[in-house]
């Protein structure tokens, strides 16, 4: 029941968090999750994002240690067989992962910590992390969905199909999520998020 994580080295039980708070925030690819992020940030400085880890190739303008780590497929491993990763998982052809030290080190420390992943990982963290607060960011229609991905224009053809395939069984999987957010109109979709996550952090 009572998962053991280390942080620095010290044993500290996290079946319920244990000064901060944790959200997860998740939804298909292309919904608008990194848009409504920056945003929820950008008006809300005092919440800590998590910066993931991929082995994805960096989008142009994408700077290492901003919008990702950006490693090797080795590189990743080893983080693995290190336990490095609080959570992890294979996406469109890469691999993505949550840095466990310094969310933990962030959680201890009393902060609202928000993670924007995927199903897979976000699956892993509500097992982990029951008290989790966990969000589903839905798109208006899969129509939209396409298009959002293609407007954005910084995937091939071939990765928009891939992402596009994995939408639909992760739209299947909404009802697993404590709350569902639908990213249609942007400014009530922030609201919306905003309000669930100070419901939940208080003041943070
Ligand atoms: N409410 C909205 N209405 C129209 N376009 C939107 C809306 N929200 C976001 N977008 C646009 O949709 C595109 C995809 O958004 P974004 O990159 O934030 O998606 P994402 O869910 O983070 O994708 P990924 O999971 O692949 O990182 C962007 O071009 C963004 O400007
Ligand atoms: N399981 C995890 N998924 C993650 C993580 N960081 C990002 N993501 C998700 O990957 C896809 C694709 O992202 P993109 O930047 O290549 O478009 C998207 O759904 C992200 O939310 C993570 O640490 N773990």
């Amino acid at each position: 029941m009572t998962p053991v994580l280390s942080i620095q080295g010290s044993a500290t039980s996290l079946n319920c968090l244990p000064e901060g708070k944790l959200i997860v925030l998740t939804g298909p690819s292309g919904v608008g999750k990194g848009t409504l992020v920056r945003a929820l940030l950008q008006r809300h400085p005092e919440l800590y994002f998590s910066i993931s880890v991929t082995t994805r190739a960096p989008r142009p303008g994408e700077i290492h240690g901003k919008q990702y780590y950006f490693v090797s497929r080795s590189e990743f491993q080893q983080m693995i067989e290190q336990n490095k990763l609080l959570e992890w998982a294979e996406f469109a052809g890469n691999y993505y992962g949550t840095p466990r030290d310094t969310v933990l080190e962030q959680i201890s420390k009393g902060k609202c910590v928000l993670l924007e992943i995927e199903l897979e990982g976000a699956r892993q963290i509500c097992q982990s992390f029951p008290d989790a607060k966990r969000i589903f960011i839905m798109p208006p229609s899969l129509a939209e969905l396409e298009q959002r991905l293609r407007g954005r224009g910084q995937d091939s053809p071939e990765a928009i199909a891939r992402r596009l395939q994995r939408a639909k069984d992760e739209i299947s999987a909404a009802s697993e999520f404590d709350i569902q957010i639908v990213n249609d109109d942007f400014d009530t979709a922030l609201d919306a998020i905003a309000s669930a996550v100070f419901s939940f952090c208080g003041s943070a």
